[in-house]
């Protein structure tokens, strides 16, 4: 028998697969740093993020939230949604599904682009199936870093795989606002999705297994977004289980059965019920993984056991969010690059943004996570829109702030803004929470007038009332 390997076809330093936002980060400052590397991109250079994710769906949200807050500022006239243009505009940001602004990038950087379905062969070696169906065997000497990325989940309700609904990818690019949009989970992509297609017209119904939408925010955060929905028409069916799904060909519909036996019919049914990671047909197996799971990585993003091997991105089941890919994508390089001790993730808790009307902004923990995790907490509720900014942002909305304060190290642990664009209100937040800022000193600082930041005086008012 013949044990010796294939020579490869080729050798570089490190090999990054999946180009999304995690993997071209990583390419990006492996190359930066002088490494020699090569990127594999079986579809598109920009990933799920680029193309059928997060921009996509920003591009649907904004036209609709912009003109939400026109209605709110009196002087501003003659402002209503255009959904043509807007989805237009949705194709401009995602560049009709072509990835080719995106070269001349890969190229500056001096990243070798290979494009092709790459599956692992061993210890630092990669095989790529190319789009001709030519193999090619590459070879690393220091790393292969993983950024793979995942795809929507189907949950096992009988008939619905069969039925094959609408996932992330359909709806973000979807040409035609359907009469009837049925949608199954309330999670993230859920309620914007909801919000933006409600605002083109559908009609949406979401049924959402759980007890309430974007369970893992504060309650009060669920209530409002809640609220905001069904303002805009959008039926919530939530805490019910839907136990059966099938196609009626006559109407052209697609049928959920819940549990109550009652029927939902829409043009369009949306699975938005959670993620899996891209790893069913990586060749996890050749270097002892198992696949179809998320890869366990240590907090230098290196996979236990094999310390040649990283993973990046959703693909390794952390926080399925792309600024927490790109930051993971800086912890990989710096171990590759041999700075051992350089960055150690977490870094701290990630920021979440929920892209509806309101928005909700929060970072670290809630209430509810702060109490499990056995910290002694005090909540700090305060209303955005009483301070003076708010008579120019949001005005009329009721805005909220939370802030969940370690009452014995005297920090924030937990932050969470909801209102109108509060989007941005969340970085200062992330800033306090990563950095054990003490409350006493964040009361010293003072925030601009007339801006809705005045909201952060409550934790002043906080830090005096508890000196
Ligand atoms: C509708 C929606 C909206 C979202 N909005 C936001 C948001 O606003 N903000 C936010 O932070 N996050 C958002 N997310 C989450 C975000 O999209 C993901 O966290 C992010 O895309 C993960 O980046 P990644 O690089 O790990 O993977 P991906 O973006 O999934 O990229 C992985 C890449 O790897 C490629 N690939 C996979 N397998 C192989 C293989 N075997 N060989 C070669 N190439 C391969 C894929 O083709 C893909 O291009 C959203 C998600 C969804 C579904
Ligand atoms: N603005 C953003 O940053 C943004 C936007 C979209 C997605 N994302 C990321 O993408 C990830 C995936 O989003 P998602 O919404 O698909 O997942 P999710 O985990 O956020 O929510 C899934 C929801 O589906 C529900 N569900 C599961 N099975 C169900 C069933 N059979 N019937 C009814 N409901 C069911 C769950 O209870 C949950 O509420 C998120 O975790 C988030 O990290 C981020």
């Amino acid at each position: 028998m013949n044990t010796t390997s294939p020579t490869p076809d080729r050798t570089c330093d490190a090999i990054v697969i999946g180009a999304g936002p995690a993997g071209e980060v990583a390419a990006g400052k492996l190359a930066g740093r002088g490494i020699e590397t090569i990127l594999i991109e079986r579809e598109l250079v920009g990933g799920e993020c680029a193309f059928y994710a997060c921009m996509p769906s920003k591009a649907l949200l904004r036209p609709g939230a912009l003109v939400a807050e026109t209605k709110r500022v009196a002087g501003v006239s003659d402002t209503s949604l255009e959904t043509i243009a807007t989805l237009r505009r949705r194709d401009e940001v995602i560049h009709d599904l072509d990835d080719s602004t995106q070269l001349p990038w890969v190229e500056e950087k001096g990243i070798e682009l290979i494009r092709g379905v790459a599956r692992l062969d061993g210890e630092r070696r990669v095989r790529v199936t190319g789009r001709d169906g030519e193999e090619l065997l590459l070879e690393a000497r220091r790393a292969v870093v993983l950024a793979v990325g995942s795809g929507a989940s189907i949950p096992p309700v009988p008939g619905l795989r069969e039925l094959q609904p609408w996932t992330n990818r359909e709806i973000t690019t979807a040409r035609q606002v359907p009469p009837r949009l049925l949608i199954l989970g309330g999670g993230v992509v859920g309620v914007e999705m909801a919000q933006a297609w409600a605002s083109f017209g559908a009609q949406v119904t979401l049924v959402e297994v759980g007890e309430r939408l974007i369970a893992q925010e504060e309650e009060l955060a669920s209530e409002r977004v809640a609220d905001g929905l069904r303002a805009r028409g959008v039926e919530l069916r939530v805490g019910v289980r839907a136990t059966g799904a099938r196609r009626d060909a006559a109407e052209a519909t697609s049928v959920l059965t819940l549990e109550s036996g009652e029927e939902l019919r829409a043009e369009v049914l949306l699975v938005a019920a959670g993620r899996a990671p891209h790893t069913g047909a990586l060749g996890l197996e050749t270097v002892g993984l198992e696949p179809g799971r998320a890869v366990e990585v240590d907090d230098r993003m290196r996979v236990p056991g094999n310390d040649w091997l990283y993973a990046i991105g959703d693909c390794n089941g952390r926080e399925l969010l792309t600024h927490q890919g790109k930051l993971q994508a800086r912890v990989a390089v710096a171990q590759i690059a041999g700075q051992e001790s350089a960055r150690v993730h977490p870094i701290g808790p990630p920021p979440r943004v929920i892209f509806t009307e309101p928005q909700v902004a929060a970072v670290g923990h809630t209430e509810a996570t702060a109490r499990r995790a056995g910290l002694a907490v005090d909540v700090v509720d305060a209303r955005i829109d009483h301070t003076a900014g708010a008579s120019f942002a949001g005005k009329g909305e009721q805005q909220h702030a939370r802030f969940v304060v370690d009452t014995a190290a005297r920090t924030l642990v937990g932050a969470t803004f909801v209102g109108p664009d509060v989007a941005e209100f969340v970085h200062a937040a992330a800033i306090a929470v990563a950095g054990a800022v003490p409350v006493d000193r964040i009361a010293q600082v003072a925030a601009p007038f007339p801006t809705r930041s005045e909201v952060w005086l409550e934790l002043t008012d906080w830090a005096e009332q508890t000196a």
